[in-house]
């Protein structure tokens, strides 16, 4: 699904009106409907609403909320920020609509008039929705202070007020949502760890924006859903031999790194792959042909692989989990790069070598599937201040070397050579454990040599990675599970998106 910006949503809103057509305080309470009935399902009487709301649209939405609430038989007060604008049309509407029936209803003009907040009320953040544009101050830093000091639960509307929707919201007062129930669509500022403690759990709430605009509208930013997979994955064909599903290298391990080795091996052969060598150390041998008896052994150096040959045979090479640092690496991957046939793998100890010898960064095969954490992106790019300017870098950088850039997190982001960034929505905490991301550079290089393209194998192989993850965490929970349970359960992710 794409991703649009706070304009583009803007732009979006008013199309729908123009079009459907819609009256625009319809749609806002369209908008407002779809949020009490989240609200309705969740909590039960007694529960007291302190509905706490701007004078824009957003606000808006509050005062709908709360009359609808109080429709319901919830107790509800709201209170409206004062500020020297007027209300927005539809703002002023809903006050009139609120005004019949209800009384509870309190104007703050400065930090005297904040009411008092019990720790069971439940506060509805009405203040700034995506309008926002410039960092609150005066009595609106007040008051999301006092709202956030009150220990009280609080459901965000559109967006946790204080916060931008797709630019780092410097050193704001943001809102500490508890829940954020937004409308349509996720916006890029959710899926960005830097604001995890403001947004709490999004909840994305159809209001039936035009499906015209979305078609037509472009956006550099898409979210990995079920419909992206449904148009990349291509089903086994029935007469199919290995010899249809590629030959994978993977150039793994040293003394006390076999582990990465195994798990790239095994989540390599669980992705498809007609064939796997792996090419490893001396001291690894016993343990790769032991733990994963369907891939081949080749050694190179004892206690770690110090040179290769023959990798022409290969369709695909991927190359670093758990080979350490060695100086003797930066051979290694000149001959990987130059006897690629096509686009390569690089992971862990790969890109930290890489990113010692930044000489070497043009001679990475074109379309090549880089895989770094924030940190191995920071040594291989220099550092970046916030999330937004390091995946504005990692744009850059996919864009500058004609690569495909994994940022891995939460939301995985894949940086394209197109300067497209797509969003994973797959995955859960208990994936942020040792060896899951050795995990997937093995399905990386297994999809890679079923001629998957780049594009398609980062869509495919986040997306698979973060599924089978979650089934893992469903079945043995976010703690116990292993990176090899992401492995064990990749079988029943491919029947899911198969299905
Ligand atoms: N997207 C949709 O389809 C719908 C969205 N709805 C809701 O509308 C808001 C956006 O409303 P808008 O009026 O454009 O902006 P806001 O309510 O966010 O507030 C803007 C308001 O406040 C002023 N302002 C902005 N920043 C500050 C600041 N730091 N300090 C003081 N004042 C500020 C600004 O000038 C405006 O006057 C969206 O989020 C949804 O909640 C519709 O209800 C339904 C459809
Ligand atoms: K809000």
């Amino acid at each position: 699904m794409k991703i649009f910006s706070a304009k583009q949503i803007k732009n979006w809103d008013s199309f729908t009106i123009k079009n459907e057509p819609i009256a625009s305080v319809d749609l806002m309470e369209r908008a407002a409907k779809a949020c009490a009935d989240w609200i309705l399902k969740k909590f039960q009487q007694p529960t007291s609403f302190k509905i706490v709301c701007g004078k824009g649209n957003n606000g808006g939405d509050g005062l709908a909320i709360a009359r609808l609430l109080i429709q319901n038989n919830f107790p509800v007060c709201v209170y409206i920020a004062e500020s020297p604008s007027a209300g927005s049309g539809d703002f002023n509407i809903n006050l009139l609509r609120l005004k019949e029936i209800s009384s509870a209803i309190y104007f703050l003009e400065s930090t005297e008039s904040f009411p008092a907040i019990n720790k069971d009320d439940v506060i509805i953040d009405a203040l700034f929705g995506t309008g926002l544009n410039k960092k609150p101050s005066g009595i609106f830093k007040k008051l999301i202070v006092h709202l956030n000091n009150s220990g009280a639960q609080i459901i965000s509307i559109d967006i946790p007020s204080g916060l931008y929707a797709d630019v780092h919201s410097d050193g704001n007062a943001i809102i500490q949502a508890r829940y954020t129930l937004s409308f349509q669509q996720q916006k890029v500022a959710f899926l960005l760890a830097e604001n995890e403690s403001f947004c709490g759990e999004v909840a994305i709430l159809d209001i039936g924006l035009s499906q015209e605009y979305y078609n037509n509208e472009q956006t550099p930013f898409e979210l990995i859903d079920k419909n992206t997979i449904e148009e990349i994955y291509v089903p086994r064909k029935p007469f199919a031999n290995k010899g249809n599903y590629g030959y994978a290298c993977l150039v793994v391990g040293s003394y006390g790194m076999m582990g990465a080795a195994v798990l790239s091996a095994r989540s390599c052969l669980r992705s498809g792959v007609g064939k796997l060598t792996c090419y490893i150390c001396k001291e690894g041998y016993t343990i790769m042909q032991t733990a994963v008896p369907e891939a081949m052994c080749a050694m190179f150096g004892t206690t770690f692989i110090k040179d290769i040959d023959n990798l022409k045979n290969f369709d695909v090479i991927g190359i670093g989990p758990g080979i350490g640092r060695h100086l003797s690496h930066k051979q290694l991957l000149q001959k990987v790069f130059k006897n690629s046939k096509g686009p390569a793998v690089l992971d862990a100890d790969g890109l930290n070598i890489l990113s010692s010898y930044p000489a070497l960064y043009k001679s990475i095969p074109q379309h090549s599937i880089l895989t770094p954490h924030p940190k191995e992106f920071d040594r291989l790019f220099g550092k970046s201040e916030n999330d937004f300017e390091r995946m504005e870098l990692a744009l850059k950088k996919a864009k500058e070397l004609s690569v495909y850039i994994v940022l891995k997190g939460h939301h995985t982001l894949i940086a394209t050579p197109e300067g497209k960034g797509f969003f994973n929505s797959t995955g859960n905490a208990g994936m942020a454990t040792a060896g899951s991301g050795d995990v997937l550079t093995g399905i990386f290089t297994g999809l890679l040599a079923q001629k998957y393209t780049s594009l398609e194998a980062c869509i495919l192989g986040v997306y698979l990675h973060g599924l089978a993850g979650d089934i893992a965490a469903k079945k043995l929970s976010k703690e116990a599970m292993i990176a090899g349970d992401i492995i064990d359960y990749l079988g029943d992710a491919f029947i899911q998106i198969s299905h």
